[in-house]
């Protein structure tokens, strides 16, 4: 079944959600395809074997059988937060029979040899990097979120939160932090002061989703509160006081006044893998470049004559330090990709390409052509 509604497609009931062209196809080839009566839903949150969907009411849908085995089989292919899903009627019930193509993903790499990456997040168009004004700020840390934003195809943005408390040192938090994420925009905030809220909040565009990263306490939640002017996301308090409890299935895409998503994953806030060794590559674009000019085009970096690293480094361009952390992060991620097969390593790479092509496609479109 397809979409024939009367509506103009910018009406489509699902276009608050994120639906897109590209969703759209996808869906409707799979819809030709079946013998069913299907309809497109978003994924909020799931689990083992049942997902809480929108079609954009709120349902619930349990898997179809050949879902099951395929996620028995590789968990990657198992509906998560942001998915878009073709769902069906089963009696009283919903069923979901397929999971539709992701543009992107968020991967947690399994660690252990034999263990399955893990998606926790799909089609996410951005995501926030969030580093406290007050805690160093740690740039390490944020080269790895940012590595593991590229690596999963969308685009980062890093927010320097509670930057009330940078006091006069605002400055150079800032400039450290631009230097360190050069190719990401860079936004001060604070959710107590509202400072910098308004340079933000207009680059959550309707309909984008969105994933925040950073490590506990960063002021995530209170980040999303400030933006959306109310509360859609519980606070470090308010998390403290609810420990212990049973907490249900909960809502995990969140709907921000403005338009944009929110995928509220707490297995997200604390990943630290760097994510694909292009991932690093990307956030160390600066070191990269250099290393184009090496003579050598296998150069180690270490004392070949004619590198052009250890030139930079001689003459105070390069931070030694940063070279040492790029080489970190590199082994890191190669080690991590070295257990993946190289079908998912290409298929990553061509998401950077088709994302590029769609937020070019998208920005015509917004321009009206
Ligand atoms: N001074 C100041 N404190 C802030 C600001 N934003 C958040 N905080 C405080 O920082 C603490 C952590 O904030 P949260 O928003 O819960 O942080 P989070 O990143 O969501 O934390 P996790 O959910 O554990 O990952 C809370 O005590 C907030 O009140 C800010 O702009 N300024
Ligand atoms: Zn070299």
């Amino acid at each position: 079944m397809s979409t024939s509604r009367t509506d103009t497609p910018t009406a489509h009931p699902l276009t608050g959600l994120g639906w897109n062209p590209r969703v759209e196809h996808a869906f409707d080839s799979l819809s030709h395809a079946s013998g069913h009566a299907l309809y497109p839903a978003r994924v909020s949150s799931s689990r083992r074997g049942g997902a809480l969907v929108r079609l954009p009411g709120e349902a619930h849908a349990d898997y179809a059988p050949a879902l099951t085995r395929a996620a028995r089989e590789d968990p990657s292919t198992a509906p998560c937060a942001g998915d878009w899903v073709a769902v069906r009627r089963s009696g009283d019930t919903w069923l979901v029979e397929a999971v539709l193509e992701r543009s992107t993903s968020l991967v947690r790499q399994g660690v252990a040899k034999d263990s399955h990456d893990q998606v926790l997040a799909a089609n996410v168009d951005a995501v926030l990097v969030c580093e406290a004004a007050d805690q160093g700020p740690n740039v390490g840390r944020l080269e790895r979120f940012l590595s593991l934003a590229w690596a999963c195809g969308a685009t980062p943005v890093v927010a320097v939160t509670k930057s009330e408390l940078a006091g006069d040192r605002l400055p150079e938090v800032l400039e450290l932090v631009r230097t360190v994420a050069a190719g990401a925009d860079v936004y001060g905030v604070s959710a107590h002061t509202g400072d910098g809220l308004a340079e933000l909040a207009p680059r959550f565009l309707p309909g984008t989703s969105w994933v925040l990263l950073g490590t506990s306490g960063a002021g995530k939640s209170s980040l999303v509160n400030s933006l959306a002017g109310q509360s859609l996301m519980d606070t470090g308090e308010i998390r403290q006081d609810k420990r212990g409890r049973h907490t249900t299935t909960h809502r995990q895409l969140l709907e921000l006044p403005g338009g944009a998503l929110v995928l509220d994953i707490p297995g997200v806030r604390r990943i630290d893998v760097p994510g694909d060794p292009e991932g690093v590559d990307r956030t160390f674009a600066d070191v990269g470049e250099l290393a184009g000019r090496c003579r050598f085009r296998d150069c180690s970096h270490g004392s070949e004559p004619g590198c052009a690293i250890t030139a930079a480094v001689d003459e105070g361009e390069l931070d030694s330090e940063r070279l040492a952390r790029w080489n970190r992060l590199r082994r890191e991620a190669e080690w991590n990709s070295a257990r993946g097969d190289q079908r998912v390593r290409a298929e990553r790479k061509q998401r950077w390409k088709a994302a590029e092509r769609e937020a070019r496609a998208n920005a015509r479109l917004k321009r009206g052509r």
